[in-house]
């Protein structure tokens, strides 16, 4: 039998959060110690997740959660604000965090990175949990090879807190490591209308997209002589980012460092 992997989940009420918790219910090895709401704290799990059997009760801070219980992993799907501040002091207290918010800085993920390998501990940041999207930003980084010239579309749900998405910019990062700089466009192109042409991210344009009835969806255009080459990956629905989910939660367990990207730790 496999061991059973203790886990608190924050962001417990959010669309994400739910399917998490379906997800750690559902598997064997998996335990929900506790959730962390910042509007439940003192109440149960049952409170918002009707159907939950189990007993595990709700803490209004991580700070609390981690005074009063013992666990493995934290799972953060709340806001890129608090998904920071827990990646942080999980870290300092032995926890080890998959946390699925954006918005980190590079001199964030550095100072994570020298902190989960001091204390020998595994962190996984992942902009992306779907396998599909891992793959579309893989296979972008490939053709930036061959294909110099670059939009990136994202679009999301208008929901989303932040622009562009935590996939657009690794994205960005992926395609800087096979692609140098270049400077796209016409060198006198003029914005008459500022945003117009988006972001620019290493001489690329990124844009984003924010609109009712969207999930979350990515393509990479890559413009060549006489050829256009889409690469686009659609999640349909917050499912699709949940074999993710679980994939980190385990793997997590036997890393002593950080690892932004599922792509790291796929085969
Ligand atoms: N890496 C990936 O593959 C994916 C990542 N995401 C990211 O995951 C996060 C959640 O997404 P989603 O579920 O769609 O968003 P939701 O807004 O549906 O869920 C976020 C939840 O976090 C809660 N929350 C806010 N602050 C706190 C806090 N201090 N403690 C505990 N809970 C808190 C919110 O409560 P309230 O609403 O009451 O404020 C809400 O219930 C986002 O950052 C999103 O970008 C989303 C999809 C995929
Ligand atoms: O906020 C979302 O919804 C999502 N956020 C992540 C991102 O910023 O890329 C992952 C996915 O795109 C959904």
């Amino acid at each position: 039998m496999e061991k059973v992997i203790r886990v608190v989940l924050a962001g417990p009420r959010g669309k994400m959060g739910t399917e998490a918790l379906q997800l750690i219910e559902r598997t064997e090895h998996f335990e929900l110690v506790s959730a962390v709401d910042y509007k439940y704290g003192g109440g149960t799990v049952q409170q918002f997740y009707p159907g939950y059997q189990g007993e595990a009760a709700v803490y209004e801070t991580l700070e609390e959660c981690i005074e009063n219980e013992k666990f493995d992993v934290l799972v953060d799907l709340t806001t890129p604000e608090i998904g920071k501040k827990h990646a942080f002091l999980s870290l300092k207290n032995g926890i080890r965090p998959v946390i699925g918010t954006t918005g980190f800085t590079n001199d964030e993920l550095a100072e994570l990175k020298e902190l989960a390998s001091q204390n020998g501990l595994g962190c996984i940041i992942a902009p992306n949990f779907a396998i599909g999207a891992i793959l579309m930003m893989k296979f972008s980084a490939m053709a930036a090879k061959y294909f110099k010239d670059i939009e990136i579309i994202e679009l999301h749900h208008d929901q989303k807190l932040d622009a562009p998405s935590g996939t657009a910019l690794k994205t960005v990062q992926m395609i800087e490591e096979a692609r140098e700089y270049k400077r796209q466009g016409h060198p006198s192109e003029v914005e008459t209308e500022k945003g117009a042409r988006g972001a620019e991210m290493n001489g690329m344009r990124v844009h984003s997209v924010r609109l009712p009835g969207l999930v979350a969806h990515q393509q990479v255009l890559f413009g060549g002589d006489g050829q256009l080459l889409t690469v686009r990956h659609d999640s349909m629905n917050r499912a699709s980012f949940m074999s993710g989910v679980k994939v980190s939660i385990e793997e997590v367990m036997k890393l002593s460092e950080l690892i932004y990207g599922l792509e790291n730790i796929m085969d």
